[in-house]
């Protein structure tokens, strides 16, 4: 069984290079909730910025703020999304116009109500990154959590149809992303941003064997399912987790202020 490894590289200043391993390439997906503090950074390690409908009111509105010491006007003139797409009930016309007239891409698709904003601008991410690339490709959404309950599990929703690729749901306070029970993890814990608070949780179907080891809480060959055991509140011990399921997984850990 081959082995993926994790590491939030991503909310660091500068993502180290690191010879063995081929760095990935970022995507961001900005949604309609309020930007984390740390937005800018990920917008200057993606390649390619996307904004979620009502996403673009709030690179409009918020981004500024994130960056106060900053010339508000050419803060606006510089965070540029690449492509607005979704339904586009949310964005304002003048924050639609204005984009639009910077040369942002919109994409409207207000003709399909069965799949969410996010999943429309996942959807587009993959259709641009050539096959050679979407091993190395990895999507960060931005404000997919806290919230609106119905988008929450929406957005998790979007993990699991996309599970072939790389995609992390960020808040102010935790990061989530789905491990595919295909493969053994390594997750590489950067403590001086993440941690110490973390979860393992079954999605869709029962765990009937979850190993791990580097948590306070390690699994052992163990069952875990709702209405029974999952691994909420469980702490990082090592610096390196390990994780191995027959079932793909949930993994969450907290962001430090
Ligand atoms: N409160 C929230 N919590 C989590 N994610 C959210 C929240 N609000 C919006 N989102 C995400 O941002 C995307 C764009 O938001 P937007 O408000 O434009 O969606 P929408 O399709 O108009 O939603 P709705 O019509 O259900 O209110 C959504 O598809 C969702 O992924
Ligand atoms: C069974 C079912 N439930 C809800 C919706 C509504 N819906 C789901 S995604 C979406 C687009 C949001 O931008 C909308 C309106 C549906 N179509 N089918």
């Amino acid at each position: 069984m081959d082995l993926m490894t994790h590491c939030t590289h991503f909310l660091l200043p500068t993502i180290p290079l690191d010879d063995n391993k081929p760095t990935l390439t970022y995507a961001l997906v900005v949604l309609n909730q309020k930007l984390p503090t740390f937005t800018p950074l990920l917008w200057k390690h993606a390649k390619l910025r996307l904004c979620a409908d009502g996403g673009a009111n709030r690179v409009f509105d918020e981004m500024p703020d994130l960056l106060p010491n900053q010339d508000p006007i050419l803060v606006r003139n510089r965070y540029k999304p690449d492509v607005i797409k979704g339904d586009m009930d949310s964005i304002r016309t003048e924050v639609q116009d204005f984009y639009s007239n910077l040369g942002t891409k919109i994409v409207d698709e207000s003709h399909d109500q069965d799949t969410t904003d996010l999943h429309k601008c996942v959807a587009l991410i993959e259709d641009v990154t050539p096959n050679l690339e979407k091993a190395n490709l990895c999507i960060l959404v931005a404000g997919a959590l806290g919230g609106r309950f119905d988008h929450e599990i929406g957005n998790i929703n979007v993990l699991c149809r996309f599970s072939n690729t790389r995609i992390v749901l960020l808040s102010e306070d935790c990061l989530i992303q789905l491990l595919p029970r295909s493969h053994r993890h390594e997750i590489n814990i950067l403590s001086s941003v993440e941690g110490p608070h973390c979860g393992l949780i079954p999605i869709g179907i029962p765990s009937a064997s979850t190993t791990t080891t580097g948590l306070q809480w390690d699994l052992d060959n163990t069952e875990m399912k709702f209405g029974g055991l999952i691994s909420t509140s469980n702490i990082v011990r090592e610096a390196r987790i390990t994780v191995r399921s027959d079932s793909d997984l949930l993994w969450t850990i907290s962001i430090r202020k």
